[in-house]
């Protein structure tokens, strides 16, 4: 119920009580002073009875009493008035007349007690206000009532009864009661409609305030209230429009930047608020990630991240992670979550292919939401009938694309996922620099840890491994053998060919030794023409026979340097860890003490350590 309505209702209520409790009071005031009134009336009349009868006594005229009182009824409203005569006045005079002879029931209790009684009577629709009075025998006065009645004092000699119509009285009290409730009636009416003219403003105001305020939480702040008046009311209209300009203003200032930085474009029927604190919150937890994928240490940890994202914020749980691993190649990383995995989403011929991806090929995102078959590359599943919808961003590493994020939605789920794709973007944008950044490090690292010339790892490399080689060593409780490696004579092709034959040959030897041994041994470039190879799980005598495979295969080796043909050979020495020593670095000084004695044995050779050979050099270390 609004304001208005409510305010007409009070003061109606109001206005209402108070007239009825008007004519109440007033009907019953009438009836008071009615009842006062005709009482007042009727004694007075009884009196002048009482004494024209008494003077009809003394002057002997008793016997006109009856036209005394005819005449009497020519008073206006006296309907009747008739005498009775007490018992003892019939005792002592006489009989009277008959009319003064037959008291009712009220008139004889009157005699009896000499009480007043008055009763008012419905005659007819006429109300009637009867009395009667007793006349009392007095000694007070003149004439003395005792000097001719012979009855004791107070005695009852008589009664007079008089009936007054009240009709007239009753019309005034209508009247009266009538123009009352004109009266108050009119005044509520003039005092409602007064109200209502002063609350109207109030009420549409506070109308105009709820619509606008019913917009505004819809994200509308364009809604505003009209003044109406120059009071307090029309100064909540201004300022109530001055707050809704302030947040339209604030609102689209924010939007706007939300906007460009999201890409989120704005439709319509959008809650222009719920889609900025939307926004905003995207940001938010996009800007979050980016903080904790800075930390992270590789990129597999920054796509595990974004996996979980992807999952936790977006309910995407299909997707693939694909890195380029070379001109044509890609790799998927991750598939629905888990690392590595087969390509399901796309033809597995993109691996092989990059090119056959549109993101990869295009560098763009490629938006199979609202362009389904877009890529040809993307496959649908075989084994559910549910179809599917893609969208692929792209991650641009040095002007290429590095990485690629292909998310998989179901076909129904498409238009609500469209809408959190500009936050995927954020994120993916985010990410971007992050990933530049780590990739950067890790070549850096890679770069660090390997021989720039032959491609092998450098001893920095071993020197980092080492614990982990160790621990492994002695978990599984195998042995190592370490290989220490040096080309015989090679000054020589430095001082004959030059140096870069010198690398020629130093590269091709590098070849020869990767070749030679499992892909989990390791071939390290220890120095400069010295070469280390670390077997895992051998023992001595298949370390020996490795070896001297490796010295029959370079002494083989023919390498092409310019216009001539080269044929090197090369020392080993071989010592064993732990069996050699407790200690790994221990045991390669034991590898070198026995390249020594295949140097000074003639060159060419291998040579297993043996605590003897330490003794003489045991000083020089
Ligand atoms: N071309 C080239 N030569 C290198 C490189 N590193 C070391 N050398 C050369 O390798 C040669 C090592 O010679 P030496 O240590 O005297 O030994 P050697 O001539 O191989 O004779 P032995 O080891 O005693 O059989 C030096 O001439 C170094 O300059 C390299 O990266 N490239």
């Amino acid at each position: 119920m609004n304001l208005n309505r409510k305010m007409t209702l009070l003061f109606g209520g109001i206005a209402l009580g108070t007239l009825v409790m008007l004519v109440v009071i007033s009907l019953y005031a009438f009836r008071s002073y009615s009842i006062a009134s005709s009482t007042a009336h009727v004694r007075t009349a009884a009196e002048m009875v009482r004494v024209h009868l008494t003077e009809a006594m003394i002057h002997g005229t008793i016997d006109k009493r009856e036209q005394f009182l005819d005449r009497l009824m020519e008073v206006q409203g006296l309907r009747s008035a008739r005498v009775i005569r007490s018992p003892f006045v019939n005792e002592q005079f006489g009989a009277g007349m008959t009319r003064e002879m037959h008291a009712d029931a009220i008139e004889k209790l009157v005699l009896a007690d000499g009480q007043p009684r008055y009763v008012i009577l419905d005659e007819r629709g006429d109300s009637v206000f009867r009395g009667t009075i007793p006349f009392a025998a007095s000694s007070r006065g003149t004439p003395n009532c005792l000097q001719c009645h012979k009855v004791a004092e107070g005695t009852v000699l008589g009664a007079v009864t008089m009936e007054l119509s009240l009709t007239e009285l009753k019309r005034q009290a209508l009247m009266t009661v009538a123009s009352i409730i004109l009266t108050v009636a009119a005044f509520s009416v003039l005092s409602i409609l007064l109200a209502r003219r002063l609350i109207l403003p109030v009420g549409s105001t506070a109308q105009a305030v709820e619509r606008a305020v019913q917009r505004a939480l819809k994200g509308d702040f364009k809604g505003r209230v009209e003044k109406r008046t120059d009071d307090e009311i029309g100064q909540i209209a201004t300022e109530t429009n001055s707050l809704l300009v302030f947040l339209d203003d604030g609102l689209a200032r924010i939007s706007q930047r939300v906007v460009q930085l999201t890409g989120r474009t704005l439709r319509q029927d959008d809650n222009q608020l719920e889609v900025a604190i939307d926004m905003v919150n995207g940001l938010a937890d996009a800007s979050s990630f980016k903080q904790a994928i800075e930390e992270d240490e590789t990129k597999a940890e920054i796509f595990d991240r974004f996996g979980r994202v992807l999952i936790d914020s977006f309910g995407v749980r299909e997707f693939s992670i694909y890195e380029t691993s070379g001109p044509k190649q890609l790799e998927p990383l991750s598939v629905d979550g888990n690392a590595g995995g087969a390509c399901r989403w796309c033809d597995p011929q993109i691996l092989v292919r990059s090119d056959m991806c549109r993101a990869k090929r295009s560098g763009h995102p490629v938006d199979g939401l609202s362009q389904p078959g877009i890529c040809y590359a993307f496959r649908q599943p075989e084994d559910s009938g549910v179809p599917r919808r893609h969208f692929c961003v792209p991650i641009m590493q040095s002007g290429s694309v590095g990485s690629i994020i292909q998310l998989v939605v179901r076909e129904s789920d498409a238009a609500r996922f469209q809408s959190q794709v500009p936050y995927v973007n954020v994120y993916v944008r985010e990410m971007a620099p992050v990933l530049e950044a780590k990739r950067l490090t890790e070549t850096l690292r890679e770069s660090s840890l390997r021989d720039a010339m032959t491609g092998l790892n450098n001893r920095r490399f071993l020197e980092e491994y080492v614990d982990t080689l160790i621990a492994s060593a002695r978990r599984r409780k195998t042995q190592i053998a370490i290989l220490l490696l040096d080309l015989d004579y090679f000054k020589v092709v430095n001082d004959t060919y030059g140096h870069d034959a010198g690398d020629v040959v130093l590269k091709a030897l590098a070849g020869t030794l990767k070749n030679s041994v499992r892909a989990s041994d390791m071939v390290i470039r220890f120095g400069g023409e010295e070469f280390l190879i670390v077997l895992q799980e051998t023992e001595a005598a298949n370390a020996l026979k490795v070896a001297e495979n490796i010295r029959a295969t370079v002494a083989d080796m023919k390498i092409q340097v310019g216009g001539a043909v080269l044929q090197k050979t090369i020392s080993i020495g071989l010592a064993m860890f732990p069996d050699d020593s407790e200690t790994f670095w221990q045991t390669v000084k034991f590898a070198d003490v026995a390249l020594y004695r295949a140097k000074d044995d003639g060159r060419n050779r291998v040579v297993r350590f043996n605590p003897d050979m330490w003794q003489g050099h045991a000083e020089s270390y």
